[in-house]
């Protein structure tokens, strides 16, 4: 008689109250097709889960946070509740995190070039990535553009990456702590990450070298969006890097 061992159940969830997330989810349902049927991956079941109320955070081993309008984004984590559960479990280092552009920022420290205040209500950011993120970094929407990047650190050669008003990494968070001013804010810092930040990927854009992919420990962020090419390379590697 044979005995299979139980596959355990991987449940990656995509932030889904405004943005992209349509998009994340279909790249993920289609890469979990192939993973849910292939034989290296047989320890293993995927599936993907829509994350819009406190419950739905309930079991995951990790979760995208998703690129639309962060401020938007902020609102409704506010409105939903999710905001502190969130925060609590991204900053945890019990599951792997993806940001990608709005999500990216919503998930740093410190966030510059932005309004603070959301008519009677704050800019609120879930924090985890010891980094300081400016918004719209390249301009405005008609500033957005496309181009090849290539990830040494993720195995991907070169990889459409579009940028939609994207925001950029400009500084790692030392040992001070960093304050909110009148285009500033910080988010609330429930655990300490004790990785390091490591950049893996910049772009060149008007003489300037721009950091716009950085990772601490289970945190992943990009300011641009994978979702909205036909590629699931970068998709794969969250999940095999930071998920699994
Ligand atoms: N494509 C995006 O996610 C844009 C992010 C947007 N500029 C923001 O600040 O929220």
């Amino acid at each position: 008689m044979t005995h299979q061992s139980p596959q355990r159940h991987v449940v990656v969830g995509v932030l889904s109250l405004q943005g992209s997330f349509r998009e994340h989810l279909g790249h993920l349902d289609e890469l979990f097709v192939q993973l849910n049927s292939a034989p290296e991956y047989s320890k293993y079941r995927f599936s993907s889960r829509k994350v819009r109320e406190p419950k739905d955070l309930d079991g995951l081993a990790g979760i995208i946070l998703v690129g639309g309008e962060s401020t938007t984004i902020s609102l409704l984590l506010q409105q939903t509740k999710l905001l502190e559960p969130l925060a609590r479990l991204i900053q945890s280092g019990t599951i792997g995190v993806w940001g990608t552009c709005a999500g990216l920022i919503l998930i740093a420290n410190h966030v510059t070039n932005t309004k603070v205040q959301l008519g009677d209500r704050k800019y609120e950011l879930i924090g985890g990535l010891d980094v300081s993120i400016e918004r719209n970094s390249f301009g405005r929407q008609v500033d957005s553009f496309d181009q090849e990047l290539s990830f040494p650190a993720a195995g991907i050669g070169s990889f459409k990456c579009v940028f939609i008003r994207a925001p950029t990494v400009t500084d790692v968070i030392g040992k001070t702590p960093v304050v909110g001013s009148n285009s500033s804010v910080v988010a609330k810092v429930y655990t300490k990450n004790e990785a390091p930040v490591e950049v893996i990927s910049r772009v060149e854009r008007s003489g300037k070298s721009m950091v716009v992919g950085v990772r601490q420990g289970h945190i992943l962020g990009s300011s641009f969006h994978p979702e909205l090419v036909p590629d699931y390379r970068f998709h794969k590697w969250f999940i095999d890097e930071f998920v699994l």
